[in-house]
């Protein structure tokens, strides 16, 4: 153990589950839940980890605390590595780093008492004395604002925010350094929110815990969190210190997340940022950025002038046109009855204003591209058409993955429009990347 290692230091966390066909299981593909993800806790420090649904949040979290097997990259706690733990080691990490998840209720055995409950840990554990089990149970609901009393009472008799103080009373009765909470309050009454999110930081000071905190609920984060990891499709975009990622976000992921925060102030709202398209599957991430797919700021190539919303648009169409979700069949239908669909011109126009493409591109030569594409499309060869399109409107954001590398601001960001701490913007100048460690 070492006094000057963070307390959990997760390097270039991988979790793969293999997609199997067949009675044999053959392996036909992966799911990238999580993609090479790293990051730091220190003692008394709570770091978000924030994203979408399906990110990848929850699987960071089991593979992090060897729930399940990592499939690549190492986790140190207090410098020892939890990824060559053996079972001995493991069933002792397990008392330092506990575990909370979203739903209180289904963490209950319903027929054991709730002391019962809290104190089984210990039991496992091997504290046989059963009235200094009880004592510490009973201390511990009252530090979780419950009764010592509550002990001999049975979960269906608690409300949800109660299951969650006995969950936590649960999670700190082996006295742990680490807590890792997935959606803690996400289940509860907004108003029970604020009191269980109060007790959690006040535990935190009090057992001087680390906690990763998992949550898609941003304005939480942002009251509880003193740094903040933002995932998309299983890798991190961002890391920076909360009050830096809030004010000043620098990765479009993270701004088009920001943006969807409801405020009580309209005219503060939204920052207007809208995610075009679906998250793609983690079977097949995007090459590139993996956000490239949806990026309001993705980056046309050098030698066209295109505005970013036009260029977002036909950039939609591209990736309609990539997953073949998009053919000469799916264009005539957009024209509806008044499109002859001989009439390439109008059959154009309909496509146009399906992805909001306007009339005509400010860029000349970027026009004539397009205007040929959407004529062979008309025409009957959606694969040419894309084709075309990829040739001349090819993006960085598509061909290079950028890497996590150091802001300005001391942060972290993987986004090719994202100026580092040397100045540049291209990707791999500062050597910072996302198998490395964030410990600044
Ligand atoms: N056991 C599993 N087998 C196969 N795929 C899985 C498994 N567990 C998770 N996944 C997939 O991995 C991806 C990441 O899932 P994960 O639950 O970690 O995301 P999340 O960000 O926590 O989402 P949510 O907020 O909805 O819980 C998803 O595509 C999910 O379907």
């Amino acid at each position: 153990m070492s006094d000057d290692a963070p307390l959990l230091d997760v390097r270039n966390l991988t979790k793969h589950y293999p997609v199997t066909e067949g009675i044999l299981k053959r392996e036909v593909g992966r799911i990238r839940a999580v993609d090479g993800i790293s990051f730091t806790v220190e003692r008394g420090e709570t770091v978000g980890l924030v994203g979408e649904s399906g990110c990848g949040k929850s699987t960071a979290a089991t593979t992090l605390l060897r729930l399940d097997e990592p499939t690549d990259g190492r986790v140190l706690f207090e410098g020892r590595d939890v990824t060559a733990f053996d079972d001995r080691e493991l069933k002792r990490f397990r008392r330092e780093a506990q575990m909370v998840f979203q739903d209180p209720t289904s963490s209950f055995d319903p027929r054991m008492s709730v002391g019962e409950s809290v104190a089984e840990p210990l039991r496992i554990h091997g504290m046989r004395d059963r009235t200094r089990r009880r004592r510490i149970v009973a201390d511990l609901l009252e530090r979780v604002g419950l009764s010592a009393a509550d002990a001999d009472r049975y979960p269906h008799e608690f409300s949800g925010g109660q299951k969650q103080r006995l969950a936590l009373a649960r999670a700190l009765v082996l006295n742990p350094s680490l807590l890792v909470a997935d959606e803690p309050v996400s289940a509860l009454d907004v108003s029970i929110q604020a009191e269980i999110l109060s007790l959690m930081g006040d535990l935190q000071d009090e057992f001087g815990l680390g906690m990763l905190f998992i949550s898609h609920d941003l304005a939480v984060v942002r009251e509880v969190c003193d740094r903040v990891a933002v995932m998309y499709l299983g890798e991190i975009v961002e890391l920076a210190e909360t009050d830096e990622l809030f004010e000043n976000p620098r990765h479009p992921y993270t701004r088009a997340l920001l943006s969807s925060i409801p405020t009580p102030d309209p005219t503060k709202r939204g920052g207007g940022v809208e995610l075009t398209g679906g998250v793609p599957s983690p079977e097949n991430p995007p090459d590139g950025c993996r956000f490239h797919t949806r990026c309001p700021e993705v980056i046309p190539p050098d030698e066209y002038d295109v505005e970013a919303s036009a260029w977002r648009a036909v950039m939609d169409l591209r990736v309609r046109l990539e997953r073949s979700e998009f053919d000469a069949d799916g264009v005539r239908e957009l024209g509806g009855d008044e499109t002859p669909a001989d009439d390439s011109e109008a059959v154009a126009a309909a496509v146009r204003r399906e992805f909001d493409i306007p009339d005509r591109l400010s860029d000349d030569r970027a026009e004539r591209v397009l205007s040929n594409a959407l004529e062979t499309l008309a025409a009957g060869d959606g694969a040419a058409a894309r084709d075309t399109l990829a040739e001349a409107f090819e993006t960085v954001c598509e061909t290079d993955a950028p890497e996590l590398r150091r802001t300005p601001a001391g942060g972290r960001a993987a986004c090719h429009l994202v100026e580092s701490a040397d100045g540049e913007t291209d990707s791999g100048t500062d050597g910072a990347s996302s198998s490395h460690s964030d410990a600044d």
